[in-house]
């Protein structure tokens, strides 16, 4: 299925707008596990099974995984996310960008070793770098917009002279996913929950790609004015919420803590809604 129609069937399926991000650090581990990269896995496995009923997509950020030498258990819980839970839709945060012919090495990588339905790109190397992914049939890609970070002001809100009525560089891209780099109908645009009016402003400019909004939960950004602003019915959002939820305990029972954050995150964002 393609991705934007596993996303939509994730949704309607859950009845969920709550993506749970795995960003394994094994200092933040329980006692039994805690310290021990070799862990990473049964740790992940343990919340996707946890979860795996309440989410519209899993995150997992790369970074994680690949600082502690621990691609191999990426790999692994690509296998078991497409086992215990083909259903749901498998974002693979990489925050690529790169001349095109790397570009084609990294989609491979995202698509084909690691399986991921869609991807987190950076816009800012221009349009042939995010065309080798468009190739992979079906699969799905997110430009990162108007990040959840202060920083991203630095640039994303910077205005652009060279362009007619000057839009702000966020404004741009998501005018440009929204129409002429959306190849395949499956670009989607990040936009942090951290700036609600931003997410609105967005929202008019690409009124139909998925949105894809970290910064609820651990950076404090309102699920209630996230839904408000950039939920509508035939447009998915997929809000993330990665340490509240993988660290809502620090004891042995972690995944019953993350089901239980899990489901009050997943209501909020439901309620919000109405
Ligand atoms: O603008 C962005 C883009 C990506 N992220 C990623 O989302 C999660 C957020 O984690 P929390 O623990 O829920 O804060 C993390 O993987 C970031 O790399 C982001 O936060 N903001």
């Amino acid at each position: 299925m393609i991705f934007l129609d596993k996303l939509r069937a994730a949704e309607r399926r859950n009845g969920s707008l709550l993506c749970v991000g795995l960003d394994p650090e094994p200092a933040k581990f329980p006692a039994r596990l805690k310290g021990d990269a070799g862990k990473i896995y049964d740790f992940c496995a343990a919340i996707v099974d946890a979860t795996a009923d309440l989410v519209i997509a899993f995150k997992p950020q790369i970074a994680y995984f690949a600082a502690y030498r621990a691609e191999d258990q990426l790999e692994k819980l690509m296998e078991h996310l497409r086992r215990n839970a083909p259903q749901v839709p498998v974002i693979l945060d990489a925050k690529r960008g790169d001349i095109g012919s790397t570009a084609e090495q990294y989609a491979r990588e995202a698509f084909e070793r690691y399986g991921a339905d869609a991807v987190t790109l950076s816009p800012f190397m221009g349009f042939d770098s995010v065309e080798p992914y468009l190739r992979h049939e079906g699969k799905g890609a997110f430009l990162l917009c108007r990040t959840s970070n202060p920083g991203g002001d630095d640039l994303q809100a910077q205005r652009l002279a060279g362009v007619e009525g000057q839009p702000f560089l966020y404004e741009h891209i998501a005018k440009l996913a929204q129409g002429p780099w959306n190849l395949n109908g499956q670009l989607g645009l990040v936009v942090g929950a951290t700036y609600p009016a931003e997410i609105e402003r967005v929202r008019a400019l690409a009124p139909t790609v998925p949105l894809l909004i970290p910064g609820v939960g651990a950076q404090g950004g309102d699920a209630v004015a996230t839904v408000r602003a950039g939920w509508r019915a035939d447009a998915p959002i997929v809000v993330n919420s990665s340490r509240a939820i993988c660290y809502a305990s620090g004891g042995d029972d972690f995944a019953q803590a993350a089901r239980d954050e899990a489901i009050r995150t997943r209501d909020r964002l439901e309620q919000a809604k109405h």
